[in-house]
């Protein structure tokens, strides 16, 4: 995919996106979370981004939500569904759900829809799915241990390339190679003629390496997993409560990972700790070691009584010879028994194995005291431990890395599942919490909703009343103050909204026509002055014009006389009717004018009226569904005729009434 061919992607924007991964696949996958992480694009942006590039694979020209009342619709329908996702991952994703009139699009998310509503929502998986994130970038990973080498420039080139991790240096004969060998651990040459130079130190001649990084550096997929072992985890416990497929076995993966410290190290490995506590506790255990052997030559002196003879005192006296001579003559045996139990203790201390031998010579045969360490056999015994405890953390590295790189896919198909399947639970709570239905999107005009409940009613979800409402063509919709104009016309804008974003809607059933735009105009707050009076008859102007065969809208309008005065409001309602009638638009104009517009009109203009079926108790008992054809009472009638119930046949209120008929 080209990316500027994205809408609203500039080459400025481009750049920032190739600075992902894949930044094609973020945007074929509508992958808002990803796309974010390009510099300088905020999540808005990405949705519109990801939007752009949805609409570019369709064919499709946009600006469903026609009016600024249209989108709130929209984007109050994206908050219900955002509401019921738990990661933010699935909340950014649902942002590339939006209304389109392009049947390819709806159809689209019409089969996620399905597959999403057959999942069953439940509470378990939701917990599940708290942990899970979108897998973290390791950073750079950098090791210094190694490098790698060759003599060839290319290959130089392309080792940089793959293995970016490590140094890569160029030789050209052995004695380079040697040189090295005394700079890093491990020298990886990349040459086979290299095979069989003998130098000294840790040198390997790999000429397959660069295609096993893992091999060289079992670093990357190690940080990576311990990056994200979390998130891998709980990914997996997501299929396990959810019973997804899953693409490995997870306990295999969940054993790896278990081998796995957080900083990336080896564990649960004997040797390696036995290897590292010797390394970290050697200085303790030597000085332990020299007070266990000094503690028992103490005591063996305190017990002796040394006796010498005169000549022998002379002798040693004469020679400048100290104390020690004496110790090596009277006391041998204690002195050798002091030294085999440091020796010993060193050893069992540190469990050591390998350099036991070299752990003896810590202590010397010349008896001496007190008794002290050979500080170069310590050193050299350190060194010794320290190389041991090295190679096999590298040998055990490369194992465990060898076990995950396997699986790193894998693993990044485990996550991508779960983030996938919140967003899919996320819809299924949608239609499990408001009852709904898949609705039939069809290629004629109008829609018939039967028993829609609107969830964004001030009221309850329980408590809102079901309404059934078709329309054909355009109407006009008459009611009593507070009977459920304007909820209607949200309902049908929610409806015709979720249908064209492919989801399912609040309703029994549903049949809504396809329309390239809803306009959707709010009621306005008192009369407008001439200026933007001109200005919303400008708007009504160029929409009942731009209407063709080929781009069907839908208008919902609330009591447009508002704007003006009554006798000219309901003039121009009739106009704009009347030309919506002509151009097969389906709309419906929420009016208290209905008889008046329907005067002024040459158009055969329908009415339907949202009734009241009576007062009960002082209080609007409403039939929330418009009845077809009929203009609905209006309050004041309904009082009047209250009135002249108790008034009698000849008093004043029923006089006024008769002069509503
Ligand atoms: N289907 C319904 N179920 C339950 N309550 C409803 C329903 N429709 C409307 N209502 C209630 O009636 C109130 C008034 O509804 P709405 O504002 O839609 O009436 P209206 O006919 O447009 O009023 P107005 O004459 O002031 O324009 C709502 O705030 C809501 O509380």
């Amino acid at each position: 995919m080209e990316l500027e061919s994205v809408p609203g992607v500039g080459a400025k924007t481009a750049t920032a996106l190739r600075e992902l991964d894949d930044p094609e696949r973020a945007l074929r996958d509508g992958d808002v979370a990803t796309l974010s992480q390009a510099p300088g694009v905020s999540e808005g942006r990405a949705a519109r981004i990801a939007r752009g590039a949805i609409r570019a694979d369709h064919d499709d020209p946009g600006g469903f939500a026609a009016t600024p009342r249209a989108r709130e619709i929209f984007r109050e329908a994206l908050g219900l569904l955002q509401e019921r996702t738990v990661t933010d991952y699935a909340a950014k994703r649902l942002e590339t759900l939006y209304p389109s009139g392009v049947r390819s699009r709806i159809e689209e998310v019409r089969e996620f829809t399905e597959r999403a509503i057959a999942r069953d929502p439940d509470p378990a998986v939701r917990e599940a799915l708290s942990g899970v994130e979108p897998l973290a970038d390791p950073g750079d990973v950098r090791v210094r241990d190694r490098c790698l080498a060759t003599s060839d420039a290319e290959r130089y080139a392309e080792a940089q390339e793959a293995i970016p991790e490590v140094s890569v240096e160029v030789v050209d004969d052995a004695r380079q190679l040697a040189e090295l060998a005394r700079s890093y651990s491990t020298v990886v040459a990349l040459d086979e003629a290299f095979a069989g130079v003998d130098v000294e130190g840790d040198v390997r001649v790999e000429p397959d390496a660069l295609a096993e990084p893992a091999s060289v550096v079992p670093e990357r997929v190690l940080t990576f997993f311990a990056r994200n072992r979390d998130r891998v985890r709980a990914a997996a416990e997501v299929h396990r409560v959810a019973g997804l497929a899953a693409p490995c076995d997870l306990e295999t993966l969940a054993d790896a990972l278990d081998r796995l410290e957080a900083d990336g190290s080896v564990r649960g490995d004997d040797e390696l700790d036995r290897l590292a506590t010797a390394v970290d506790d050697l200085d303790a255990a030597v000085s332990t070691a020299e007070s266990v052997a000094n503690d028992h030559l103490r005591e063996a002196i305190e017990e002796r009584d040394v006796t010498i003879e005169g000549t022998d005192l002379l002798s040693l006296v004469e020679r400048g010879a100290g104390v020690d001579s004496l110790l090596g003559r009277e006391l041998a045996d204690e002195y050798a028994a002091a030294v085999e139990q440091a020796r010993d203790h060193l050893v069992d201390a540190l469990e050591l194995r390998d350099t036991e031998a070299i752990a003896r010579r810590a202590f010397p045969d010349e008896p001496t005291y007190p008794v002290e360490r050979q500080e170069d056999v310590v050193s050299r015994l350190r060194e010794e431990l320290t190389a041991a405890r090295d190679q096999r953390a590298t040998r055990q590295k490369r194992a465990l890395a060898d076990d995950l790189a396997d699986v790193r896919g894998d693993a990044e198909q485990l996550v991508a599942n779960a983030l996938e399947l919140d967003v899919e639970l996320a819809v299924a709570r949608f239609a499990a919490d408001f009852e709904c239905t898949m609705p039939e999107v069809t290629d004629d005009g109008g829609f018939d909703i039967e028993g829609g409940r609107s969830p964004l009613l001030d009221v309850p979800f329980e408590a809102v009343e079901p309404v059934d409402y078709a329309v054909d063509g355009v109407t006009v919709l008459s009611g009593v103050n507070s009977g459920g104009k304007t909820s209607t016309l949200d309902l049908v804008a929610l409806v015709t909204t979720l249908a064209h974003m492919g989801l399912p809607v609040p309703a029994e059933s549903a049949r809504v026509g396809r329309v390239a735009e809803l306009h959707y105009h709010a009621k306005t707050q008192g009369t407008l002055d001439a200026g933007a009076f001109e200005s919303t008859l400008r708007e009504f102007g160029e929409l009942v014009t731009d209407i063709t065969a080929d781009r069907p809208v839908m208008v919902l309008v609330d009591e447009l006389e508002s704007i003006t005065e009554p006798g000219a409001a309901a003039t121009i309602v009739a106009g704009i009717l009347e030309s919506l009638t002509d151009r097969e638009a389906t709309g419906v104009f929420v009016s208290h004018l209905a008889e008046d517009i329907v005067a002024a009109s040459d158009a055969d203009l329908t009415i339907d009226g949202i009734q009241a079926e009576g007062l009960v108790d002082g209080e609007l008992r409403v039939n929330r569904s418009p009845v077809k054809g009929q203009l609905a009472r209006s309050t004041p009638e309904l009082i009047v005729e209250k009135l002249a119930d108790d008034d009698g046949e000849d008093g004043f209120y029923a006089g006024l009434l008769g002069k509503f008929d």
